[in-house]
């Protein structure tokens, strides 16, 4: 297994440029079952997880290709890939490809939608918590699907398509949105989504549903209202910037110092976190096409968060906060509330010398003086990137294990931090 070495102790300094959203780019490509046109994205990530999809796709019949290399695109600029979904041969989703990859569980809807039957895999456990799919599945049941658990799949049947209905979910839940909303495209009449996620991503996908010919109004705000269609066409989309992307790259120059410029992206997708970042001390401002985050001497001052569906702090950048957090000048208090299992890091960063008390979902940073590299394992994504900003800022060498859990979700993290004076190599297993 390949493992990162990490000299800490150097500023970060220059320009990364930011990489389309994953968490984007997956339900986009799940949206591409909708339709047997073509449905072209943009600066779509290289990652483990879109990898993984596309073998997904690709066992549903869906033809995958990227497109050559255009003017003006190098490997930081993103991929484009057509995704055709004409000869859909299979609407099974197998426990050995969804098993790796939550997400791709959202397949069941539009299978459901367009061919009126789908049997996906449970999705496999994860670090973070249970994170169970029954309000998906009540999504897919409100809108007349019949749905039986049934060897581990979940087996989805419709006799005379879906019908448009009230889904009043009881709990923020993206993948219950994302579903919901593909679901509901192809539903006869309409469909009101209430309590429905705000995350940018979700604007992204019905931006993308409704070029496809799709009918919707409301994405972004939490009551979504889709009027079914009888059939999608092709479209060409470009994917969002990754807004945890940035907001990790900004807490790594908010702990080790620097200037950062985070290019191809957008200070408005991730406001809570960068006014957080601002209360610490960091210099936060808008540039063109991005954020200018600089931090040059002056000790980060503890602040408190709460993770919260968007527009609050982002439970995705729970972790990387954490670490900037551990070399504050005082406490911290940060609660997580949307996972009840996300504290993976805490043990790894106690390793690094921060001092964190855990207490049910409240975990109590005490700002240490210095960190020092240790070995470390990655135990889920964006835990696993936590380490990597706690051993930037570190003094002497940390080796990261396991970070396979880093290539789901960070595309040439190497190259882009050490392009700005990171001291940081991968060793191939
Ligand atoms: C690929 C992707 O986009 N993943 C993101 C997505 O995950 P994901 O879509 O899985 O997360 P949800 O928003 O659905 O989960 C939010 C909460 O709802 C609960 N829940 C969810 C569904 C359900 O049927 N029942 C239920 O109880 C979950 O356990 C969790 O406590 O949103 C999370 C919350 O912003 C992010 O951390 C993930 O990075
Ligand atoms: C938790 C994440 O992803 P997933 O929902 O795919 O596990 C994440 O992106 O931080």
């Amino acid at each position: 297994m390949d493992r990162i070495h990490i000299t800490g102790g150097a500023p970060l300094n220059g320009t990364i440029p930011i990489s389309g959203a994953k968490n984007a780019a997956l339900p986009l490509m799940i949206a591409s079952l909708l339709t047997g046109e073509t449905l072209e994205l943009i600066n779509v990530p290289r990652l483990a997880d879109i990898a993984a999809l596309t073998r997904i796709l690709g066992n549903h019949g869906v033809d995958h290709m990227v497109v050559g290399k255009r003017p003006g695109q190098t490997t930081e600029t993103g991929q484009t890939v057509r995704l055709t979904a004409s000869n859909v041969i299979d609407t099974t989703a197998p426990y050995d490809l969804v098993s790796t990859m939550r997400a791709s569980f959202w397949v069941i809807a539009p299978l459901l939608a367009r061919f009126g039957e789908a049997k996906v895999s449970l999705p496999g456990g994860c670090a973070i918590g249970t994170r169970p799919v029954d309000l998906l599945i009540m999504a897919l049941e409100k809108l007349g699907a019949e749905i039986e658990i049934d060897g581990g799949y979940v087996v989805a049947k419709t006799k005379n398509g879906l019908r448009g209905a009230a889904i009043d979910f009881p709990k923020v839940t993206v993948g219950g949105t994302h579903v919901a909303l593909m679901a509901a495209a192809l539903a006869y009449g309409t469909t009101v989504i209430d309590n429905a996620a705000r995350e940018p991503e979700v604007v992204d996908l019905a931006d993308c549903l409704t070029k496809m010919g799709a009918r919707i109004e409301g994405a972004g705000s939490s009551r979504i209202v889709v009027e079914g269609v009888a059939r999608l066409s092709g479209a060409r989309h470009e994917v969002l910037p990754d807004r945890i992307e940035t907001g990790t790259y900004a807490m790594a120059v908010a702990m080790t110092g620097g200037d950062l410029s985070l290019v191809n992206t957008r200070a408005d997708l991730l406001a809570s976190a960068l006014d957080t970042l601002s209360a610490t001390g960091a210099e936060v401002s808008e540039i063109p096409g991005g954020i200018r985050v600089r931090r040059n001497g002056g000790g980060i001052n503890p602040v408190d968060i709460t993770t919260d569906p968007f527009p609050g702090f982002p439970t995705d950048l729970q972790a990387q906060f954490m670490a900037l957090m551990t070399l504050a000048k005082g406490q911290s208090r940060i609660r997580e509330t949307i996972f009840e299992n996300r504290f993976m890091h805490v043990q790894e960063l106690a390793r690094l010398g921060a001092k964190i008390r855990l207490d049910g979902d409240l975990a109590v940073v005490e700002g240490v003086e210095r960190l020092k590299g240790a070995p470390v394992m990655a135990t889920d994504l964006r835990a696993s990137v936590s380490l990597v900003i706690g051993a930037l800022a570190a003094e002497g060498e940390t080796q990261i294990n396991r970070v396979y859990h880093l290539d789901r979700g960070f595309e040439a993290l190497e190259a882009k931090l050490a392009r700005c004076g990171a001291q940081i190599e991968r060793v191939r297993a």
